[in-house]
């Protein structure tokens, strides 16, 4: 679990880009942050492995303040993986994948064997292994980086746009994927975008942003469709209603989820019956 308390930053330029946020992110499940540019999604986001330190306020990892942590370490023992991929560009596939586990003391032989694997556990045909990144698709880059960031058996999984810079079908493909791996890893992941049916797609919590990393609304995608907070989120929600992947429909007693092609993805309950679901954000 990952608590923020009253977290906020403010760069020497005086910039406050997030203003005292506070949430809890259940273990082994996925929170989007989503909000349009400048929202603070990233700084929340690397303030989790101390790519960048609160201002104030504190960040706990299963009830350890991270503040007390060496951030290398704590770095090294997270996944993250970026909207570029950032592989780097001098190095196989395989030893982009093995670089942090080789970092941390892991030998050779077992780093690229494991590494190897790992590509399989994306969807990456082991053929690519020696390939240099350049030599691969967009898509396939970002399923390395995802690999990359999986390398280190990492409890927790950051994800800042990784998949903002593909086009939409291979972006389709690597949302399917990132839904079944999660299915069988169960990392908490933390995923960052502005594309809202992205959020609603692949998050259990889905947090909409203001600017300043204000939280303007937090819940299950169901909820958040059927019960907007205000009207900042039902215009965030509802820009392209029309289109839309993924959305709400009363059948007899009942809220539906359905998709664009009307197969049902869910089924909204009303908080008052989940009494022995956990609230997402109780303190545990
Ligand atoms: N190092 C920095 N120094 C000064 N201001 C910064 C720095 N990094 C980010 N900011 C500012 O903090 C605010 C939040 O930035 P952040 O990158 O967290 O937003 P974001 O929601 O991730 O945006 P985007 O979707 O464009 O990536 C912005 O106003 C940004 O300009």
């Amino acid at each position: 679990m990952i608590e923020f308390r009253s977290v906020s930053k403010q760069f020497p330029d005086g910039t406050l880009a997030v203003d005292d946020f506070s949430l809890t992110l259940p273990s082994r499940q996925t929170t989007v942050l989503v909000g349009s540019s400048g929202s603070g999604k990233t700084t929340l986001l690397r303030m989790i492995n101390r790519m960048v330190d609160p201002s104030s306020g504190t960040i706990e990892i299963d009830g350890a303040d991270i503040a007390q942590l060496e951030p290398v370490p704590l770095r090294r023992g997270i996944g993250y993986v970026m909207q570029d991929s950032g592989l780097l560009p001098h190095r196989t596939v395989i030893d982009n994948v093995a670089t942090v586990p080789l970092l941390r003391g892991v030998p050779r032989k077992k780093a690229r064997a494991e590494a190897l694997t790992l590509l399989d556990t994306v969807g990456l045909d082991q053929t690519l292994a020696d390939r240099y990144p350049s030599q691969l698709s967009g898509g396939q880059q970002q399923r390395v980086g995802v690999a990359r960031g999986l390398a280190v058996n990492p409890n927790i999984l950051l994800m800042d746009e990784p998949f903002g810079a593909v086009d939409p079908i291979v972006r389709a493909e690597l949302q399917q994927e990132l839904i079944r791996l999660q299915s069988e890893l169960g990392k908490t992941v933390v995923f960052v975008t502005h594309d809202i049916e992205e959020a609603f797609l692949l998050g259990d919590q889905v947090v909409i942003l203001r600017d300043g990393g204000r939280i303007a609304q937090v819940g299950a995608p169901a909820e958040i469709l059927a019960n907007p907070a205000d009207d900042f989120v039902a215009s965030f929600v509802g820009a392209d209603r029309g289109k839309r992947a993924l959305h709400l429909e009363r059948r007899g007693d009942s809220d539906l989820l359905l998709d664009s092609e009307g197969r049902l993805a869910g089924v909204l309950v009303e908080p008052r019956q989940t009494a022995h679901s956990p609230d997402p954000q109780a303190p545990r």
